[in-house]
């Protein structure tokens, strides 16, 4: 898979060549561009956004900077991703839907946003996802493109050293994760559930999805609303 993103602050994107990242980019399992929008200006200024029409707040990202340089790292074969306060809901079934992609193009914004035209365009040529990463306002697109880029690029074969947890991911089934433990047996005169160290699987198994059952009916009830028909008896009682 190749990732390019573009943005007026590239240091900002600097983290995507650390860690599971950048052991991935070495393995050759991902290439990853980053791309300094300016480097498409042609003023002395290196002008990248303008006053809006219909006046408000601060200031909108030019439509012609963000056309050729979209021009310039887009294919045919790309998938155009915009993060903003204003896009679809990020999720886990989106993480996986762009992980099949050939060609992901992130566009980070600042300021008040882009210019909209940028993306009527793009659409013309390729799918253009306006995307947000929850409900809070960020300063610009580009750490929404770090978490984005994290959670598709841990999906792809290789890349985790564990595969089986990405397809065990809490939101793989619809419940948030349960709590985890490991040694020490009693730390601070708190102690393991002694179900985890019974060596009975089918009891930890169950012991597992009755806590992630309690976390999600106190953290994020209406998850169970989507799952109302997938529960069975048990769960029920749990809740
Ligand atoms: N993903 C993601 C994001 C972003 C995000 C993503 C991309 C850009 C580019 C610029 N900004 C800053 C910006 C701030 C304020 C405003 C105005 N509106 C905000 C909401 O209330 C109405 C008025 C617009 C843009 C961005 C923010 N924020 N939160 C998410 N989940």
């Amino acid at each position: 898979m190749k990732l390019d993103a573009l943005t007026i602050f590239p240091e900002y994107l600097q983290p995507l060549r650390a860690a599971l990242l950048g052991r991935a980019i070495d393995r050759g399992l991902i290439e990853i561009g980053v791309h300094d929008l300016r480097d498409w200006t042609y003023d002395v200024h290196r002008a990248v956004d303008d006053a809006p029409y219909g006046g408000g707040p601060g200031m909108v990202m030019k439509p012609q900077v963000w056309g050729e340089a979209l021009d310039a790292v887009c294919t045919d074969r790309s998938r155009l991703i915009v993060p903003t306060p204003a896009g679809r809901p990020f999720t886990q079934a989106m993480a996986r839907e762009y992980a099949e992609e050939e060609h992901l193009v992130f566009a980070c914004g600042r300021y008040e946003g882009i210019d909209q035209r940028v993306f009527d365009d793009a659409a013309r040529r390729m799918p253009v996802d306006e995307v947000s990463i929850g409900d809070y306002v960020l300063v610009g697109g580009e750490a929404a493109v770090l978490v984005m880029v994290e959670a598709v690029v841990r999906l792809l074969p290789g890349v985790l050293g564990n595969p089986v947890s990405a397809e065990q991911d809490s939101f793989s089934d619809g419940l948030l994760e349960g709590p985890s433990f490991t040694r020490p047996e009693v730390w601070r005169d708190l102690a393991v559930p002694d179900v985890l160290r019974s060596g009975n699987h089918a009891r930890i198994d169950r012991w597992r999805r009755d806590q992630a059952l309690e976390r999600t009916f106190h953290r994020r009830p209406e998850l169970l609303d989507r799952l109302a028909d997938e529960l069975d008896a048990h769960d029920r009682a749990v809740l």
